[in-house]
């Protein structure tokens, strides 16, 4: 009987847990009494209801226990009825207390001037606190609490949920427990401003009968707890927290509590920083208050921010952070309504949350996470001694908003800009953004100062596509073909003959030029290619990278030239219109010239297939026409984000079906080498022991032994020294200076922090650049987050430019884009920053056949190429700093000195080959390796499944 009744109670207990919350005793006991009453009142809540119906007794036959998957159902709707109606409840009964903003509360007592006015008609309703677990602004908290996170710690490697057996042991040891979870008050002193707001807001109490009281008196939530020394485990697995009786009391509202009063909190979560336009802070009034009393109050209220603000008035170091940062080194005293330095503990704060729909709060929320120390409103709406009358034109002074602004500044920058916009722009959206009367008058200035065509377009009745690729002068490239024929080396001469016959017997073989670097690939594609466009043919030369189709003669980019799709598959086609007149260019071509073929994605390849024999009506590879890839296999291969070995290796043009019909042709000879001394010529032999990874120390590693010509350094600073020797002195900084150097390293992290070190021993001023990001909101979507536009700021992606950009004159400076190939403005182009204005950047070209001239770089839009949940754009210039770059963006660039940074070893393959053999001296290549690696080897990753033998 005994053993019955434990049963029994257990039985009892586990189902209390179920229901979420304790069911006092006497809702049971009531059951026998016919259902009369349950809490003294006469009436029941429909939850006591639900988990009245819900308990399991002997003396009754339970068929909604018994309903299997229809009392699944039965619970989720009991559940949702009774949420549905605990919100009415909330709606229906709010306490009399009213909250409004000061201004319009004074601004009510102004208009009235009468002290017996009636507070009842001020203010608004506190609707669903966001107290109330699961309500929209409670689950909008979170969100924003994340994302606060987030933008702190960075964007997250893993996200990662768990189900966990209670009895696992690792998770019921109360050391995991107490990193995580806190129940008592935290020390006044050691965290002034954690304690305030424990006390605030993570104090159950005083208990009343509306609130947790049952009819017996009891705690329906079980307060005050019972002190617990230790964090332990229940026997079901539910904690109970640490809340020691260490003797300490704090009054709040004229009650005590101690620890047992404490609910369970975490002490990082807590914190938010309080926004509020002037005079725009919430006093929260009782009706029954005297209203001048109330105005008077709101007149003299601190907030945070006006303390902010006092405090960057009066001390410098406040004065370096913005007010997002300021948490991180200053404590709020609610009770002085001051802050105090922060001595100990750590904190996240984030700012509240502002939608652009909310006009001058957002922009005001803008300019306090960009500015920094601003000592009042006026301050804050400041720009360079103008004070705007606005947030909002404050932001646009500051080039934080999308606007038309950045077009209209000085002459150089309206002219340089719509040339770029208008001309090579090939972004529609850019046009859409700029008002039509700048366009016409962008217009005007274009026709007085760009160049006059050479061609007369006006007059043309053909095709002038093919008229393009048909303008070069023939008596030219005769010349040049019978000036440079007689130089090719054997090799070289066997390619040119057998590409030549192809061309002449109309069949169509694609070949692979297939050469490591300086074998002299693209001066046998720049001849070939003379002497096809002197007969009057027409040839197609792309490359996969803007840098290496500057090399070609009438080279562009492979995406721009076959119309590539960004976001290409196996199914892919190239978007060329087959009725139109440049599809006639694909069908009169007598060859097609794709040099660095290695690096693109066979997808690329393939869709270009597809569509040239439907293009030219041929089953043929390619059409039928004459194909000429080249590259180096040893180089980078295609770029697949978090992408395995396997799906690297998937995506070569090795494992297309076309390589089946490839016909390779070799060039071995190094002719930059010709003349090279003996140990040059070592070096060289020994870079393609990289290259085809056959010199690994042993046949189970990937360490390799760095050649004893290359210099080892022990610190970045000794690295960034050898390379950037004097940097501190502008008078040497020549174009020259800048073309010989750069340091390298795996990772985009590494590189900015290299960037961010050599810029501050630049010598100049430092100018902050910050860019507007913005969600894009797809048309059709229901649910659009808004991302608060500081966490947008804070991700950091390879393929846009950073939000907070800092540069100075002379810097140099790499773009991310094609902006217009044709000028030299390609992704990967170096240059030297001449001038900048708000809205272009002036910068002087260091490489290719338009070095020396100078170029304008606008700002623009960008939408990262990165994976992500969501989608936004970002407009910023499109440039980097280029001190140091990543090995990726290398390719295809030789310089004199390299820095390696391989403190963080490469990755993928081909990495180490490429940033080896950026050097065009073996002298003049320097390494940083680990920190306490002791002999001079380093990763070198190659896949040799996709070499060439
Ligand atoms: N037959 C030749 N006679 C004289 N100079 C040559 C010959 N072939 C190549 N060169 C020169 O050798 C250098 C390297 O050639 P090129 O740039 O064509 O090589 P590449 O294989 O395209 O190199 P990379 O793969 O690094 O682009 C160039 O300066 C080029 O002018």
């Amino acid at each position: 009987m005994e053993f019955q009744q434990q049963q029994q109670q257990q039985q009892q207990q586990q189902q209390q847990r179920q229901c979420g919350r304790r069911i006092p005793n006497v809702v049971a006991h009531l059951h026998f009494e016919g259902l009369t009453h349950s809490n003294g009142e006469g009436r029941l809540t429909q939850r006591e209801y639900f988990a009245f119906r819900l308990f399991p007794r002997n003396s009754e036959f339970s068929t909604i226990l018994c309903g299997g998957k229809l009392f699944q159902q039965f619970i989720v709707d009991a559940w949702a009825a009774t949420e549905q109606n605990r919100l009415n409840y909330i709606r229906m009964n709010q306490s009399d207390l009213r909250a409004d903003l000061y201004q319009g509360l004074a601004y009510a007592l102004q208009d009235d001037g009468e002290r017996n006015m009636n507070l009842e008609n001020l203010g608004r309703r506190i609707i669903l606190p966001s107290s109330h677990i699961g309500s929209a602004r409670n689950m909008f908290e979170l969100f924003q609490d994340s994302m606060a996170i987030t933008r702190f710690f960075q964007h997250p490697d893993i996200f990662g949920t768990m189900t966990a057996n209670p009895n696992w042991h690792r998770i019921r040891e109360p050391c995991q427990v107490d990193r995580i979870v806190c129940a008592e008050f935290p020390d006044e002193q050691e965290d002034p401003e954690l304690f305030d707001m424990v006390l605030k807001y993570m104090v159950h109490g005083p208990c009343t009968r509306d609130r947790c009281l049952d009819e017996t008196g009891q705690c329906t939530k079980h307060f005050p707890k019972s002190f617990q020394d230790q964090t332990a485990m229940d026997q079901d697995g539910y904690p109970l927290y640490r809340q020691r009786n260490d003797g300490r009391s704090f009054e709040k509202h004229g009650f005590f509590f101690n620890n047992s009063h404490v609910v369970p909190y975490n002490p990082g979560l807590i914190r938010k920083l309080h926004l509020h336009l002037p005079g725009m802070h919430r006093v929260i009034f009782n009706t029954r208050d005297d209203p001048l009393t109330i105005s008077n109050r709101g007149q003299v209220q601190r907030t945070r921010l006006t303390e902010f603000f006092r405090m960057c008035a009066t001390n410098e170091n406040a004065r370096r952070l913005t007010y997002q940062e300021f948490p991180q080194h200053y404590v709020w005293k609610q009770q002085e309504s001051t802050w105090k330095i922060r001595e100990r503990s750590f904190a996240i704060s984030r700012l509240y949350f502002a939608r652009p729909a909310e006009g001058e709060c957002f922009y005001l929320r803008l300019l306090l996470t960009t500015i920094a120390g601003p000592r009042s409103f006026e301050d804050l709406r400041t720009v360079n001694g103008v004070v705007h009358g606005t947030f909002k034109d404050a932001c646009n002074a500051l080039g934080l908003l999308q606007d038309d602004g950045d077009y209209y500044g000085k002459d150089f920058v309206l002219i340089c800009v719509m040339t770029c916009v208008i001309v090579f722009a090939n972004t529609m959206d850019y046009l859409s953004q700029v008002k039509k009367k700048y366009t016409i008058l962008a217009f005007f200035l274009l026709m007085r100062y760009y160049p006059i065509p050479t061609l007369n377009w006006s007059h043309h009745r053909g095709n002038r596509f093919i008229d393009e690729q048909l303008q070069w002068n023939r008596e030219d490239l005769e010349l040049y073909v019978q000036e440079h024929e007689p130089q090719f080396n054997e090799d070289q001469r066997y390619c040119y003959d057998v590409i030549l016959s192809s061309i002449e017997d109309q069949s169509g073989v694609v070949f692979f030029v297939n050469g490591p670097a300086d074998t002299g690939k693209t001066f046998l594609y720049n001849i070939v290619t003379a002497n096809v466009r002197s007969k009057g043919k027409i040839v197609i030369c792309v490359a996969s990278s803007g840098i290496a189709a500057l090399l070609l003669h009438g080279g562009r980019t492979a995406h721009s030239t076959f119309k590539i799709p960004f976001e290409v598959d196996e199914y892919s086609m190239c978007t060329i219109n087959k009725n139109s007149g440049y599809a006639d260019v694909f069908r009169e071509a007598s060859l097609i010239i794709w040099d660095e073929v290695p690096m693109q994605h066979r997808h690329c390849a393939e869709a270009v297939d597809r569509s040239l024999r439907d293009i030219r009506d041929s089953n043929s590879p390619f059409g039928g026409v004459t194909v000429v890839f080249g590259g180096d296999f040893r180089l980078i291969l295609p770029v697949i984000p978090r992408g395995s070995r396997p799906q690297i290796v998937g995506a070569c043009l090795r494992r297309s079906t076309i390589w089946q019909h490839v016909r390779i042709l070799n060039l071995s000879i190094n002719m930059r080498l010709q003349n090279a001394s003996p140990a040059n010529r070592e070096f060289a032999q020994w870079l393609l022991q990289v290259g085809d990874g056959s010199n690994f120390d042993d046949a189970s590693s990937n360490m390799i032994q760095l050649h004893n010509w290359i210099n080892i350094v022990s610190s970045i600073r000794c690295l960034i020294d050898n390379i950037y020797n004097n940097i501190d002195d502008m008078s040497l900084h020549e174009d020259q200076y800048f073309r010989d150097r750069t340091i390298l390293s795996a990772r985009n992290t590494d590189v900015d922090l290299i960037n961010k070190e050599i810029l501050q021993s630049f010598p100049g001023n430092l100018e902050t650049f910050r860019s507007v990001d913005s969600n894009i909101v797809e048309a059709g979507a229901d649910n659009h987050v808004a991302y608060p536009s500081d966490y947008l700021n804070s991700l950091d992606l390879s393929s846009i430019p950073l939000s907070k950009l800092d540069l100075k004159i002379g810097c140099p400076i790499i773009l991310l884009q094609n902006l217009a190939p044709k000028q030299g403005l390609c992704n990967g182009a170096r240059m030297v920053l001449t001038r900048f204005s708000h809205g272009v950047l002036e910068a002087r070209l260091l490489f290719g056949p338009h070095a020396g001239e100078h170029v304008f770089i606008p700002r623009i839009s960008l939408t990262p190429s990165t994976a992500l949940p969501f989608h936004f754009s970002r407009r910023q210039f499109p440039v980097r700093l280029a001190f140091a770059m990543t090995i990726n963006k290398s390719q295809g660039q030789s310089v004199k000195y390299v820095g390696l940074d391989i403190r963080v070893p490469v990755f993928s393959h081909g990495q180490l080959y490429v940033a080896l053999s950026r050097a065009t001296s073996p002298h003049h290549i320097s390494a940083l390796l680990p920190q306490n690696s002791t002999l001079s080897n380093t990763v070198n990753v190659v896949y040799p499944e996709v070499l060439l033998q």
